[in-house]
C-alpha cells in the first residue's frame, strides 16, 4: 500500500469512527424517547383532562419514536468542511449533544446545509470541501469528496465518481426513493424557498419535479411550524402513482404527510368514467355557480308558510319569510346550518304571531264579559293584587305568555320542522349534483349559457353511479350544504397538477385556506380533461397571479436518445419548448413492427429476451388503456409492470415497451400528449411495437 492509500484508508476510517458515534447517539435518542413512551403510557391519567393531556404526549413521543426510526437508512450521507476549518455532518435529521456545541448531526433542512447542496467552484459559499458518504445500515461503504475553493487536492481528499451518477445507476424498484443526498443545485433552491405562498414548478419529463415536490413537503414541515402544524397533503392523479412514491417521505423521517387522490380527498369512490367531451365539462368552473344556484333554488323559494300549532293554523305574513330567508342566506352558513338559522328566525315570528293573537283573544274575552256582566277584569284584578301587597304584577302569571318555553316548544315541535322541511329542505351533497345534472329545465335554467349539445353530454339518468368527473362537484355540493372540509391543510402539494380541471382547483383550494402550495407539472403532459394551455390559464382563477413559477431543465430519467426521438413529436404537441438536456446516455431506441395477430407473440419474445439480457431489471409495458384486457390475459404481467397509458404519469421504469403508440395515441382526445409521456418512462431502453392495421378487405 502507498502513502496517499494508507493516508485515504485512515479518511474512510475516521469517517467510519464519527458515523458509528452519530449512530449510538441516534440510539441513546431513540431508547430514551421509547422510555418516556413506555412511562407516559403506564400512567393511568384522572379525568378526562389527563386524558386527554396524555394521548396528546404520547402521540408526540411515538410520532418522535417513528421519526428517530425512519432516520436509520442512509443517517449520514454528507459532510461539508469549511474554509476556516469547521466540518459538519450532514444526516437525515439533526442530532445535537449541547445546545451550545456544533451538532453532531446537521438536519439536511437546516440553513447551515444549504451549501452542502448549492455550492459550486464558481460560488464555493465558504466551503472549501464537499463529501458525499455512500452507506448500508450503518457500514461507510464509499466516500467521494469534490473541493470548491480551487485548492490542489491531498491524499485526504477522495476525488472520486459523482454519487448522482451512483444514484441514477442503481436498478429501479417501482418505487421512488429519496434523492436527498443528491438534491442538485437548481432543485434545491426550490425545495428550501423562503416563498411561503404558490410555488409553480415546471419541467419536462425526468427533470425531478416529483423530487423536489416531496423534498419540499419535507422541507416545509421543517422550516415552516405554523403550516407544519396543520399538515402537509400530496395530491397524486391515482392510486397507482402514490404506490410509487409512498415511501420517500417516510425515508426522511416525515410520517404525518398525507398521500391522497381528489376521490380520497372527497370521500367518494366513483363508479364509472364519463366520455372526456363530458369529464370536461363538468371540470368547467360554470358548474361551481349551477351548484350554487340548485342550493339556493330550494331556500324558500315561495314566501307562503302556514303551520298548526296546537289547535290553531298560523300564517306567516310573506315580508316576514322572506326577510328570514334573506339573513339566513346573507350570513355565511351553508345550506344545513343556514335552514337552522331560517328555522329560528321563522320561530321568532311566529312566537311574536302567537302573542299577538293570544292577547286580542283575551280582549275580546275580557270585553265580551265586561259587555254581559259589566265586570271590567281588568280592574278587579289589580285591586286584588294590591289587597295580597303585591306591587308589580308577576312577569307570566297563570295564563300569561310565556315567550321563551313557546320559543323553545316550537324549535322541537315535529310538525313544525316539517313545514319548514318544505320551504328549506335538509340537503346531502349527491342531492344537489343529481338535482343539477338528472333534470333538464335544471341544467337549461343553470347553464344557459352552453348549447343543447352540451347540457344533454351532461345529462345523466337517475339511478346512474357517480363518476370521476362528479367527485369533485359532489366536493362542491358538500361544501354549499354543510360548509368547509373539516381537514384543511397548512401546505399543500400537488404532482401532475396540469391534470386537475377548474373544478379540482376548488378542491384543492378549499383545503388550503394560508394558500401555501408547491404545484408540479408539464402541460405537455396533460391528460384530456385538461382545458388549460399554461399556469395563468389553470390557476389564475383561484390564486391570481400570486405564484412563483420555477423551470427545471436538467432531465435525470430519460435517455439523450429517447429524448431525441421524442423531439418532433414534443414540437407538435408544445410548440417552441426548448427540448431539455438529459445527463443520462442509453441505447439507441428499437422499434418492432407487428400484425395485430401477432402483437402477443411478439411482445411475449420482447420481454423474455430483454429478461434474459438484462436479469432483475424492472419493465413497464405501456399500452391504450382497451388493450390492457387482452394483454393481462396472455400473461404479460408475469414479465413486466402492465400499464395503461391513462396512468403511466409521473412513473418510471428501467425499460419501456410502448405497444401500439398509433393505438395509445387515437384512445382519447389529446392522445399525442400520452404517448410522449409514455415514450418518456426508461431510464435505459425503450422499443415501441407498432402494430400494423389489418389489410382492407377488398371490395366485391
Ligand atoms: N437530484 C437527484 N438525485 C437523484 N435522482 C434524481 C434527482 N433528481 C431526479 N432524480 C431521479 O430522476 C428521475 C425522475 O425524477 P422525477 O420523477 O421527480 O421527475 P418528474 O419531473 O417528476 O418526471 P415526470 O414529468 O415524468 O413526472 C427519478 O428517478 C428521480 O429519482
Amino acid at each position: 500500500m502507498t502513502q496517499i492509500d494508507d493516508v485515504a484508508a485512515h479518511e474512510v476510517e475516521r469517517e467510519r469512527e464519527q458515523v458509528s458515534v452519530i449512530g449510538e447517539l441516534l440510539d441513546e435518542r431513540l431508547a430514551g424517547t421509547r422510555e418516556q413512551l413506555a412511562h407516559v403510557l403506564a400512567t393511568p391519567p384522572q379525568g378526562a383532562a389527563e386524558t386527554y393531556e396524555r394521548d396528546v404526549t404520547a402521540g408526540r413521543l411515538a410520532g418522535e419514536v417513528r421519526r428517530l426510526e425512519g432516520a436509520e437508512e442512509g443517517l449520514v450521507f454528507g459532510r461539508i468542511d469549511l474554509a476556516d476549518g469547521t466540518v459538519l455532518r450532514i444526516g437525515r435529521l439533526g442530532l445535537h449533544r449541547d445546545a451550545d456545541e456544533l451538532p453532531v448531526l446537521l438536519d439536511w433542512r437546516a440553513e447551515a446545509a444549504r451549501p452542502f447542496y448549492e455550492a459550486t467552484p464558481v460560488h464555493p459559499m465558504g466551503l472549501r470541501r464537499r463529501r458525499h458518504l455512500r452507506l448500508k445500515g450503518r457500514t461507510v461503504l464509499g466516500v467521494s469528496d469534490e473541493l470548491l475553493d480551487g485548492s490542489a487536492p491531498t491524499a485526504r481528499d477522495l476525488i472520486g465518481d459523482g454519487p448522482l451518477t451512483a444514484a441514477l445507476q442503481e436498478r429501479r424498484t417501482g418505487r421512488m426513493g429519496a434523492a436527498v443526498a443528491t438534491l442538485q443545485a437548481e432543485q434545491d433552491a426550490i425545495v428550501r424557498s423562503p416563498h411561503r405562498g404558490v410555488t409553480v414548478v415546471q419541467g419536462g419529463p425526468g427533470t425531478g419535479k416529483t423530487v423536489v415536490a416531496l423534498h419540499r413537503a419535507a422541507y416545509v414541515l421543517y422550516a415552516f411550524p405554523k403550516a407544519a402544524e396543520r399538515g402537509v397533503l400530496v395530491l397524486g392523479p391515482n392510486a397507482r402513482f402514490l404506490d410509487y412514491i409512498c415511501q420517500v417521505l417516510p425515508s426522511l423521517g416525515e410520517n404525518d404527510v398525507v398521500l391522497a387522490t381528489c376521490e380520497e380527498l372527497a370521500g367518494v369512490a366513483p363508479g364509472a368514467a364519463d366520455p372526456f367531451e363530458t369529464a370536461r365539462l363538468k371540470g368547467s368552473s360554470a358548474l361551481a355557480g349551477a351548484l350554487a344556484a340548485v342550493v339556493r333554488s330550494r331556500q324558500a323559494p315561495d314566501t307562503e308558510f302556514d303551520v298548526r300549532v296546537g289547535q290553531e293554523w298560523i300564517r306567516l305574513r310573506d315580508e316576514d319569510v322572506a326577510r328570514a330567508r334573506t339573513s339566513a342566506q346573507t350570513s355565511g352558513l351553508a345550506h344545513n346550518r343556514a335552514r337552522r338559522l331560517f328555522k329560528e328566525l321563522l320561530v321568532d315570528d311566529l312566537v311574536r304571531e302567537l302573542a299577538r293573537s293570544g292577547a286580542e283573544a283575551l280582549e275580546l274575552i275580557d270585553a265580551q264579559v265586561e259587555q254581559l256582566t259589566g265586570l271590567d277584569l281588568d280592574r278587579i284584578a289589580a285591586a286584588d293584587l294590591r289587597r295580597l301587597g303585591v306591587d308589580d304584577a308577576p312577569a307570566t302569571g297563570a295564563g300569561e305568555f310565556d315567550a321563551d318555553a313557546v320559543r323553545a316548544d316550537l324549535l322541537d315541535d315535529a310538525p313544525l320542522d316539517r313545514a319548514v322541511e318544505d320551504l328549506w329542505p335538509h340537503l346531502t351533497p349527491g342531492d344537489v349534483v343529481r338535482a343539477l345534472l338528472t333534470d333538464a329545465d335544471a341544467l337549461d335554467a343553470h347553464l344557459p349559457q352552453l348549447t343543447d349539445e352540451q347540457r344533454a353530454l351532461l345529462r345523466r339518468s337517475p339511478g346512474a353511479p357517480w363518476t370521476d368527473a362528479d367527485v369533485p362537484l359532489l366536493d362542491e355540493a358538500s361544501s354549499l350544504v354543510d360548509g368547509p372540509p373539516e381537514r384543511v391543510f397548512g401546505h399543500v402539494v400537488v404532482d401532475e397538477a396540469q391534470e386537475l380541471t377548474a373544478m379540482q382547483w376548488q378542491m384543492v383550494v378549499r383545503r388550503c385556506p394560508g394558500r401555501s402550495m408547491t404545484l408540479v407539472g408539464d402541460f405537455a403532459q396533460a391528460g384530456p380533461a385538461t382545458v388549460a394551455r399554461d399556469w395563468q390559464e389553470a390557476l389564475g382563477p383561484h390564486l391570481g397571479r400570486r405564484f412563483d413559477l420555477r423551470t427545471l431543465t436538467v432531465g435525470y430519467r430519460t435517455t439523450r436518445e429517447i429524448l431525441a426521438t421524442t423531439e418532433k413529436l414534443l414540437a407538435r404537441i408544445s410548440p417552441g419548448r426548448p427540448p431539455i438536456r438529459s445527463i443520462r446516455r442509453g441505447e439507441a431506441p428499437r422499434t418492432l413492427a407487428t400484425a395485430p395477430e401477432s402483437l402477443v407473440v411478439t411482445l411475449l419474445r420482447e420481454l423474455r429476451e430483454q429478461g434474459a439480457a438484462h436479469p432483475g431489471e424492472l419493465t413497464g409495458v405501456i399500452c391504450a388503456d382497451g388493450r390492457v384486457e387482452q394483454l393481462a390475459a396472455a400473461g404479460i404481467e408475469r414479465h413486466a409492470r402492465l400499464v395503461p397509458a391513462s396512468q403511466a404519469r409521473g412513473l418510471e421504469f428501467d425499460a419501456a415497451v410502448v405497444v401500439d403508440p398509433d393505438g395509445i395515441t387515437a384512445a382519447r382526445p389529446g392522445g399525442e400528449r400520452d404517448l410522449y409521456v409514455a415514450l418518456t418512462r426508461a431510464t435505459k431502453r425503450l422499443c415501441t411495437i407498432t402494430v400494423a392495421p389489418p389489410p382492407a378487405k377488398s371490395a366485391g
